[in-house]
């Protein structure tokens, strides 16, 4: 299959910092990759330079044959990126319906299949952005990004902080989005079992570099590699000196 979203010797990070020294990636269509990786590892950060949010220092980023690297988040957006950030940025003074048709982009997702997605979203359809739930918040941003009709959504901690009955739900939906419909996105989560059987492969970040890559099946079969890059080590203190 072909590549659709390469990374080629990226280096990015915020202002003048550098986060990201050098990351090469290649996600093919219909493909779906889980970043994983400690706290301050490089995750969001990886998100939002594919998206066009950070300062990038060097290398490109092209979606398909489009060079990416020169266009701003707006460009992006109509090129086919189709973002969740993890502050779900809906419109909160718009009601469900107008945040899901103010930015829409005509393709196979309109509002009649983004309501059988999320019928929850259908019934509070009049209701304000800031009248919802967390989780009807974030399944509003979901819906939100595949209005655009992108190539490929990404998702930045999709779960995070939400109760776990409607983390079961957005799951679900996850899971429909690239299990049955095929659509090809990069996950970020900070609970490597809960996503790894929503994609197909997963990448662990430290420090902003990818140290182990491998299919979603090789990670839930092997504990041992999800123990050794993300679980925070206790610190050993050596037994105190007396005199
Ligand atoms: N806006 C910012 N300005 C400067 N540095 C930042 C900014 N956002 C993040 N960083 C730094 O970049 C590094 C990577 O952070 P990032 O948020 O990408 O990690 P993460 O893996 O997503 O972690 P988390 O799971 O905690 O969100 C950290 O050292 C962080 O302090």
């Amino acid at each position: 299959m072909n590549s659709l979203l390469s990374l080629r010797n990226v280096r990015a990070g915020y202002g003048r910092a550098v986060v990201l020294p050098d990351l090469s990636l290649e996600l093919k269509e219909g493909e779906a990759l889980a970043v994983l990786g400690r706290n301050g590892a490089g995750k969001t950060t990886m998100i939002d330079t594919i998206v066009g949010v950070t300062s990038q220092f060097g290398g490109t980023i092209c979606l398909g044959k489009r060079r990416l690297s020169d266009l701003g988040p707006e460009q992006r957006a109509r090129a086919g990126l189709g973002w969740v950030p993890q502050e779900r940025n809906i419109f909160r003074s718009l009601t469900v319906e107008e945040n899901l048709t103010a930015i829409a982009i005509p393709g196979a997702w309109n509002l009649k299949r983004a309501y059988e997605l999320f019928p929850r979203l259908q019934e509070r359809r009049l209701n304000l952005g800031n009248q919802l739930s967390g989780g009807e918040q974030q399944m509003l941003a979901i819906a939100r990004a595949l209005m655009l009709n992108p190539k490929i959504l990404l998702l930045d901690e999709p779960t995070e902080g939400l109760a776990p009955i409607v983390v079961d739900d957005i799951l679900k939906i996850l899971l429909k989005i690239f299990k049955s419909e095929g659509m090809a996105g990069i996950i970020v989560e900070q609970h490597a079992r809960r996503i790894l059987r929503l994609v197909d492969r997963a990448i662990i970040l430290d420090r902003g570099t990818i140290v182990h890559a491998a299919t979603a099946r090789e990670l839930l079969e092997d504990d041992s590699i999800l123990e050794d890059h993300l679980t925070v080590k206790k610190k050993v203190h050596a037994p105190r000196q007396t005199l």
